[in-house]
C-alpha cells in the first residue's frame, strides 16, 4: 500500500477530537464562518479554511455592543482552536465602516455615570484585544471602510491590514470623552513612531488610507471606487504628487478647495466595489498557506511582542482609569455625541476648560451645561 499524508493522518489521528472552545458563538452582530482556503492561483484547497469574523452592525458603523464584544472573543477563540483554519480575516459588514469603536448609544445610555459597570465592560474589551493578539492563527484585518476609535484599536491589534482606499483611520476619544488607551497608545508608537503616534492618537484627525499605508500602519491598499467601469484612486486624496512646492509631503493628504470639489464630483459618479480588496485578502492568505504552520505561528508570536508587551503593561491601569472617567468626561462626551445632531455633537470644550480653570467640580449640573441641548442657555 502506498503511504500518503492523508492515509497516515487517518491512521494516526485520534478517533475523536477534543473541542477546546469555551462556548458556541451565537451572538447577533458577529458572524463567524469558515471559507475554503485557496492557493495563490485561486484553487480551492480541500479540508482547509480561513475563518472570517465579521462585525455586523452596519447601521451603527459596525460599532460593537457589549454582546458583540463577547461574540468577538468567542469567535477568535474558535478561529484559534480550529485545526483546519489557516488564517483569520477580521472585517465589518458593508462598505462604509470596518468599525467605529464602542457603541456610543450604549456608552451614553447605560455606562455614562456608572463606573463599576464600565469596569466590567472593560474586562470584556481587554479580553477582546488580547484574544486578537493571542490568536494562534495570523489575523488579517480586512478594512472595508472607516476604522475609528476602538475600531482602530482592534484593527491595529491584527497582524496585517489590507484596506480599501476610501477608508479612514484614527481616534475619536479626546473629542468624545475617552482616551485611546484600549490599545492605540500602546500600538501606535510601535507602528508609526512616537511623533506620528502623538498626532494620530491625540488630535482626532483621521488619516487617509494612503497616509496610513505610507507611514507603515497598514500592509497594503486597493482602490474601491469604480467610475465608468474602471477603478480609480480615492478622488478626495492627493495621490498624483509626492511633495508640494516647499518640499513638504502631500501624498495621502486630503484634497482641499477646487481639487476637493472636483474629487467629490468623481465620488458621486462612482460605485464602491470591494472585489479588489477580497482578491488581495485571498492573495495574502494564499501566501500564508504556503508556509510551515508552526514556524509561521512562532514568527508572528515573536513579532507581536512589541505590541503585546506594551498592551500587557498598561491594560489593567487603563481599564481602571476608563471606568472612573465614566463619571466625568466620558459621561459628558458620549452623551453629547448621542444626544446631539450631526452638526453639533461635541461638548463645549472652551466652557469646560474655563469652568475647570475656575476650580469647578464635576457636578451633574456642569455635565448638563456642556451638552449641545444647553447651547444658547449659557
Ligand atoms: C466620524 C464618525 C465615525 C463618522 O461620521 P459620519 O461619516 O458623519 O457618520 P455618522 O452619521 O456619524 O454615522 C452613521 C450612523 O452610525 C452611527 N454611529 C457611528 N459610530 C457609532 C458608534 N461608535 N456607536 C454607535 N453608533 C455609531 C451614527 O450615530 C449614525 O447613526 P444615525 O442613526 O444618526 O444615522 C462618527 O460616526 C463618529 O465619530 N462616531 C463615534 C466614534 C466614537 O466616538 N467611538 C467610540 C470611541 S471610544 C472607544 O471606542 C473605546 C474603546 C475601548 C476603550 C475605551 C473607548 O473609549
Amino acid at each position: 500500500m502506498t503511504l500518503t499524508t492523508a492515509s497516515i493522518a487517518r491512521a494516526t489521528a485520534p478517533e475523536a477530537l477534543h473541542d477546546h472552545n469555551l462556548a458556541e458563538i451565537v451572538v447577533p452582530g458577529v458572524r463567524y464562518e469558515k471559507r475554503p482556503a485557496r492557493t495563490p492561483d485561486g484553487e480551492i484547497v480541500p479540508g482547509l479554511y480561513n475563518a472570517w469574523i465579521t462585525l455586523d452592525n452596519p447601521a451603527q458603523y459596525n460599532s460593537y455592543t457589549t454582546e458583540m464584544v463577547k461574540g468577538v472573543i468567542l469567535a477568535f477563540r474558535a478561529a484559534s482552536n480550529a485545526r483546519d483554519v489557516v488564517a483569520t480575516v477580521f472585517t465589518g459588514a458593508g462598505d462604509r465602516a470596518f468599525c467605529t469603536g464602542g457603541n456610543t448609544k450604549e456608552y451614553a445610555e447605560y455606562y455614562a455615570g456608572n463606573p463599576q459597570e464600565y469596569r466590567q465592560y472593560m474586562r470584556l474589551f481587554n479580553d477582546m484585544v488580547s484574544a486578537i493578539l493571542g490568536c494562534d492563527k495570523p489575523v488579517v484585518c480586512r478594512v472595508n471602510g472607516m476604522r475609528i476609535g476602538g475600531g482602530q484599536e482592534i484593527g491595529m491589534a491584527c497582524d496585517f491590514t489590507i484596506a480599501q482606499d476610501l477608508a479612514r483611520f484614527g481616534q475619536a476619544g479626546p473629542k468624545h470623552g475617552s482616551a485611546p488607551i484600549g490599545g492605540a497608545t500602546d500600538f501606535l508608537p510601535v507602528m508609526v513612531g512616537a511623533e506620528m503616534a502623538m498626532v494620530s492618537g491625540s488630535l482626532c484627525e483621521p488619516w487617509t488610507a494612503h497616509k496610513a499605508y505610507r507611514l507603515g500602519m497598514i500592509t497594503d491598499i486597493v482602490p474601491a471606487l469604480k467610475v465608468d467601469g474602471r477603478f480609480v484612486a480615492n478622488p478626495l486624496v492627493i495621490t498624483d504628487r509626492y511633495v508640494d512646492e516647499y518640499g513638504r509631503i502631500v501624498h495621502g493628504e486630503p484634497k482641499t478647495g477646487v481639487e476637493l470639489a472636483a474629487g467629490k464630483d468623481v465620488l458621486k459618479k462612482g460605485t464602491v466595489d470591494l472585489s479588489l480588496l477580497d482578491a488581495k485578502i485571498e492573495e495574502l492568505c494564499g501566501k500564508i498557506l504556503l508556509t510551515f504552520p508552526d514556524c509561521f505561528t512562532k514568527t508572528i508570536e515573536e513579532l507581536r511582542k512589541p505590541k503585546i508587551n506594551a498592551w500587557n503593561a498598561n491594560k489593567e491601569n487603563s481599564r481602571a482609569w476608563l471606568a472612573l472617567n465614566m463619571m466625568t468626561e466620558a459621561r459628558a462626551g458620549f452623551r453629547a455625541f448621542n444626544e446631539g445632531t450631526k452638526d453639533d455633537r461635541e461638548i463645549d470644550f472652551i466652557a469646560l476648560r474655563q469652568a475647570l480653570a475656575a476650580g469647578a467640580p464635576w457636578t451633574p449640573e456642569l455635565t448638563e451645561a456642556l451638552l449641545p441641548a444647553a447651547r444658547g442657555a449659557k
